[in-house]
């Protein structure tokens, strides 16, 4: 059994291939850059105002109006000293502009502009490279792209980009007990949830599960299974039939199919029988069945090696330490991830720890990371994983 860091490291230094292409810009919505973007021309490139008003030359009460600036219009103007013009928020600002006025501190009558307060040399000018220089490094590779990464690509013209393909994903879940939901279930039987857990998971991670499949615990089924979702894919998941029951057959198939173990067994509650292997460029993931341990195993050592298969720097979950609402014990011998609340920028930890239990995750939105049995004061901090 090895440690959690000694797991996190395994998955970090795994030689990996990443696969830039090219998207269109309307398509690379949470990929990330696999190319260093520059400015092809300075963010702004003209001058221009801030406010509708009048954009003055030289500093009088009163001016003498010269006609307007529109924006889009890309007549050139120039101003003569006591002139103004009429311009509107983002219209390119005149030559020899000294300021611009905004228009509720202005009165107009006729070609006469007369100025209420006083005018600041510059003032409520959008000066050229305000925000970027020409040639200046606006995102480096690797970059995320948000939403607000869109609308900057796109102010510099982009129609495409480069980014890093993301991994194909495929999932198969294990167990005689597991029936579908909308299924007439007997005692003895539960719905299969685990594979809606993961693939939401996935999701809001912004990852896709191309294919899922249940398969009933039989290994040639298993192995077969295995064999056909290797082929097809760059990360297999498993649910399921991973410890030491008679029928947890998903390790003896994953050998079988020529799946080296990278690490089995990692010292952790939940998710201690995880499995992590390889073959060639794939990677395989056996996820304990509890449904709260195959979904922490996700977040915590899934999720770190995915970003890494997309190009992406950051490594797992976003962690913040916070002071614990409450007074609590961590009992047992394992280090563990308790499902929690995060709230007001304090952390609680919620009832319901089992590992067969997931409603806690499902009303939480985060995991209490505690390295070692022991007791918490309230409003001591602790490392929280935010899952949302
Ligand atoms: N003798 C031992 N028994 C167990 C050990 C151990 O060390 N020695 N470890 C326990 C721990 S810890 C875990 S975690 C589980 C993991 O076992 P498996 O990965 O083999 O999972 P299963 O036995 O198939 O299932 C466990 C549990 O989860 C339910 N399950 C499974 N798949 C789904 C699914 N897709 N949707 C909903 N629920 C699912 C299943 O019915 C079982 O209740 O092993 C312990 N045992
Ligand atoms: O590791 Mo298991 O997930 O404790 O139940």
């Amino acid at each position: 059994m090895i440690s959690i860091k000694e797991a996190l490291k395994l998955v970090q230094s795994q030689n990996i291939k990443t696969t830039p292409v090219e998207k269109e810009l309307s398509s690379a919505l949470g990929y990330h850059l696999a190319e260093t973007i520059t400015a092809p021309f300075s963010m702004p490139d003209f001058n221009n105002s801030a406010m509708d008003g009048y954009a003055v030359c030289g500093i009088y009460e009163n001016y003498h109006i010269v006609g307007e600036v529109a924006a889009g219009s890309t007549v050139d103007h120039a101003l003569e000293d006591g002139q103004a013009i009429r311009i509107f928020t983002g219209g390119k600002v005149p030559e020899n502009t000294t300021a611009v006025v905004m228009q509720e501190k202005t009165s107009a009558e006729d070609k006469q502009l007369t100025i209420i307060g006083e005018i600041k040399a510059g003032q409520n000018i959008r000066a050229i490279g305000d925000e970027l220089k020409k040639g200046q490094e606006v995102f480096t590779t690797g970059h995320y792209i948000n939403a607000a990464s869109l609308g900057m690509l796109a102010s510099l013209g982009k129609t495409m980009v480069k980014v890093y393909e993301k991994p194909t994903i495929k999932l198969i879940t294990t167990g005689n007990e597991l029936i579908m939901p909308g299924q007439e279930r007997k005692k003895g039987q539960i719905y299969e949830s685990n594979s809606h857990a993961l693939c939401g998971a996935l999701l809001e991670q912004g990852f896709n599960c191309c294919e899922k499949q249940q398969i009933e615990d039989n290994f040639e089924l298993i192995k077969s299974g295995i064999s056909s979702y290797l082929e097809q894919t760059d990360v297999l998941l498993l649910s399921g039939g991973i410890s030491v029951g008679d029928y947890d057959y998903v390790k003896e198939a994953l050998e079988e199919n020529g799946v080296k173990e990278i690490y089995y067994k990692v010292f952790q509650k939940p998710g201690k029988p995880l499995y992590f292997g390889r073959k060639g460029d794939k990677f395989v993931f056996a996820l304990p069945g509890n449904p709260a341990s195959s979904l922490s195993c996700f977040y915590i050592h899934v999720l770190p090696l995915l970003q890494r298969l997309s190009g992406g720097k950051s490594d797992g979950l976003p962690k913040v330490n916070l002071p614990l609402t409450h007074h609590y014990e961590l009992k047992g011998d394992r280090p563990a991830f308790l499902k929690a609340s995060v709230k007001n920028s304090e952390v609680t930890i919620l009832d319901g720890q089992m590992s067969s239990m997931i409603r806690s995750m499902a009303i939480g939105n985060a995991l209490v990371y505690i390295p070692e049995p022991k007791k918490i004061e309230r409003g001591e901090k602790v490392q929280c994983l935010l899952i949302s």
